[in-house]
C-alpha cells in the first residue's frame, strides 16, 4: 500500500500544564481521500487541527506529512509544502476587495512569477465562484458571510495545497450557502485536493467524506465509512 498522505499515530496534546485534550489519536488521510471527523463542542476538532496545522506541538506521538514527520513544523512552512489549514470563521482581510484578498495570498508565496501565478488563481477561484468575480472590486468586509467563506477558501487553494484542513467550514451559513461550498469542496477533490473536513454535525459532512471519524471528550470514539456510522450508533459515539 502506498504511504498515508496524513498518518498521526499515538497524538497527545494539549495547552499548558494542563491535561492532554487530545489522547491516543490515531489516523490517516490516504491521498484523493476526503476525511470527515465530526464530535459535539468541546471534544477537540479545533484542537486537532491547530496540532496537524503546526500551531500546537505534540505532547507525543507523531504526525507525518508525505512520509516525514512534521511536530514542531510550524503552519508557514507546513504551507509551502502543501498542508494548508482554512481555520474557523472566515478569515479575509476586510479592508481590501475581493481581488486584493486573492492578490496579496498569491504575493504571500513568495517566490517569483506573482503575476502568472495571480493570472492563474483569479480563473481558477472565478470559475469555482463566480460571485467572487462579480464581486471583485467590493470590499471583502462587505461580503454576506457566505462570499466571505468563499474568499477565504479561496485564498487557501491560492496556496496550492495537497491536503486542506477545513475547520468547521459550514458554520454560520444558511443551508443553500452550505451546499453551495460543499459544491465546491467536491470540485476541488476532482482536482486531486485530499481534505480533511472538521464539522460539528455530522449530517452535511457525511455526504461528502469517504470516512468519518468521530472524537468525545478528547479520544477518537467511532470510526467508519459515513454509511456505518448512523442512528443510534453515531449517537452513542457522540455522547456515549
Ligand atoms: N487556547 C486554549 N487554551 C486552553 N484550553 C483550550 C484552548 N482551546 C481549547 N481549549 C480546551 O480544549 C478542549 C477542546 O476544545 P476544542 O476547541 O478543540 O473543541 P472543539 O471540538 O473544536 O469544539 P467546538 O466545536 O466548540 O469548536 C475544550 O475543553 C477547551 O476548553
Amino acid at each position: 500500500m502506498s504511504t498515508p498522505l496524513l498518518q498521526v499515530t499515538d497524538l497527545a496534546v494539549g495547552y499548558g500544564n494542563r491535561e492532554p485534550v487530545l489522547r491516543d489519536i490515531t489516523l490517516t488521510l490516504e491521498a484523493g481521500e476526503v476525511l470527515g471527523v465530526v464530535g459535539m463542542n468541546g471534544a477537540g476538532k479545533t484542537t486537532l487541527m491547530r496540532a496537524l496545522s503546526g500551531s500546537l506541538r505534540p505532547r507525543s506521538g507523531t504526525i507525518h506529512f508525505d512520509g516525514k514527520p512534521i511536530g514542531g513544523v510550524n503552519t508557514a512552512d507546513l504551507a509551502r509544502r502543501g498542508l494548508v489549514l482554512l481555520p474557523e470563521g472566515h478569515r479575509v482581510l476586510r479592508p481590501l476587495t475581493v481581488d486584493e484578498n486573492l492578490e496579496i495570498a498569491t504575493m504571500a508565496l513568495r517566490r517569483g512569477r506573482v503575476r502568472r501565478r495571480l493570472r492563474e488563481v483569479r480563473a481558477l477561484v472565478y470559475e469555482l465562484f463566480p460571485i467572487l468575480e462579480q464581486r471583485r472590486t467590493q470590499l471583502a468586509g462587505l461580503l454576506s458571510g457566505g462570499e466571505q467563506q468563499m474568499l477565504s477558501l479561496a485564498r487557501a487553494i491560492v496556496q496550492n495545497p495537497r491536503v486542506l484542513l477545513l475547520d468547521e467550514p459550514s458554520l454560520g451559513l444558511a443551508p443553500l450557502i452550505i451546499d453551495r461550498i460543499y459544491q465546491s469542496l467536491d470540485s476541488l477533490r476532482h482536482q486531486g485536493i485530499s481534505m480533511l473536513i472538521v464539522e460539528q454535525n455530522s449530517e452535511r459532512v457525511s455526504t461528502a467524506c469517504d470516512r468519518l471519524i468521530v472524537l468525545r471528550d478528547g479520544q477518537v470514539s467511532a470510526a467508519g465509512p459515513p454509511a456505518e456510522l448512523q442512528g443510534s450508533r453515531l449517537h452513542h459515539a457522540y455522547f456515549g
